[in-house]
């Protein structure tokens, strides 16, 4: 589904990936995982758009994402999470689930100026589908909440929501767990399995929590220094020299899974 080829990223003399490569196959959950600055983020932001790699290539369902902008990346069916949630804090939990439905929305300025039947049936089904993505969230009762009066873990169950409303094909998760205490991560990680089984999503998702990729993951890419050290299913990677080298100083994150 997704197909990163030999791509490159540099920032001035940093090279924040290097001729990495890997597939996505469809309807998996496939974890990027990597010490701090190992480059996993920037993957995230080529796949967004937000970055342009200085070679390579990015290939989502046969097409070169290269060619397109953020908000058209969307629309090919990508949608992610951040890594520090990105919400309008001081709107309601509903409305900003609503802003991630606003790239399928039909945008006919005259239709919306005139509040036109097409209009109104557009925002009728932006408010079923938020229903729909609070239900699956289990956060109806926070529907008009503000989302400065939330914790940090229901915020980030937000901003996942809002990614959700895009209706994707793919969800991009970026440390959705982190910050989070034992009963938000088990709730998260309860979420990720949902995303695959009943969405249909495929996910691609960034994480520091080894148990919780070792838990849910299908595949697992490691990065450091940019590159690609290890790849294949949780238990192998776990197991690969090259990957507990990388983690020295971090060890307590592998032994505490095996
Ligand atoms: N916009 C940028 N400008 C300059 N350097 C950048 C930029 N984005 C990333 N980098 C650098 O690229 C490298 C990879 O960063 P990246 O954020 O992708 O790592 P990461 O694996 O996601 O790290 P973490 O786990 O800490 O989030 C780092 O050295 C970082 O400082």
């Amino acid at each position: 589904m997704l197909t990163f080829r030999h791509v490159t990223v540099t920032f001035g003399g940093i090279r924040a990936i290097n001729d990495l490569s890997f597939e996505v196959p469809k309807g998996v959950i496939y974890s990027l995982i990597g010490p701090n600055g190992a480059g996993k983020t920037t993957v995230f932001n080529c796949i967004s758009r937000f970055y342009t790699p200085m070679s390579g290539e990015i290939v989502f369902n046969g097409e070169d994402l290269n060619k397109y902008k953020p908000h058209q990346v969307i629309r090919k069916g990508i949608a992610r999470s951040f890594q520090n949630v990105e919400l309008f804090k001081k709107m309601t939990v509903m409305d900003n689930l609503l802003t991630g439905y606003h790239p399928r929305m039909k945008k006919n300025i005259v239709s919306i100026a005139l509040n036109l039947p097409a209009n109104r049936a557009s925002e009728r089904n932006a408010v079923r589908k938020a229903h729909e993505v609070l239900e699956l969230l289990n956060i109806s009762h926070l529907a008009g909440e503000e989302v400065s009066n939330l914790s940090f873990g229901y915020q980030k169950m937000v901003d996942i929501g809002r990614a959700m409303m895009a209706d994707p094909k793919m969800i991009l998760l970026d440390e959705p767990v982190a910050g989070m205490n034992p009963v938000e991560t088990e709730r998260i990680s309860h979420l990720i399995v949902q995303l695959k089984k009943e969405m249909g999503y495929t996910v691609l998702l960034i994480e520091h929590d080894m148990s919780l990729v070792m838990k849910v993951s299908d595949y697992v890419t490691v990065m450091n220094f940019g590159e690609k050290i290890a790849e294949g299913q949780p238990k192998e990677v776990q197991n690969d020299p090259a990957v507990i080298e990388a983690y020295l100083g971090e060890v307590d994150s592998f032994v505490k899974t095996s």
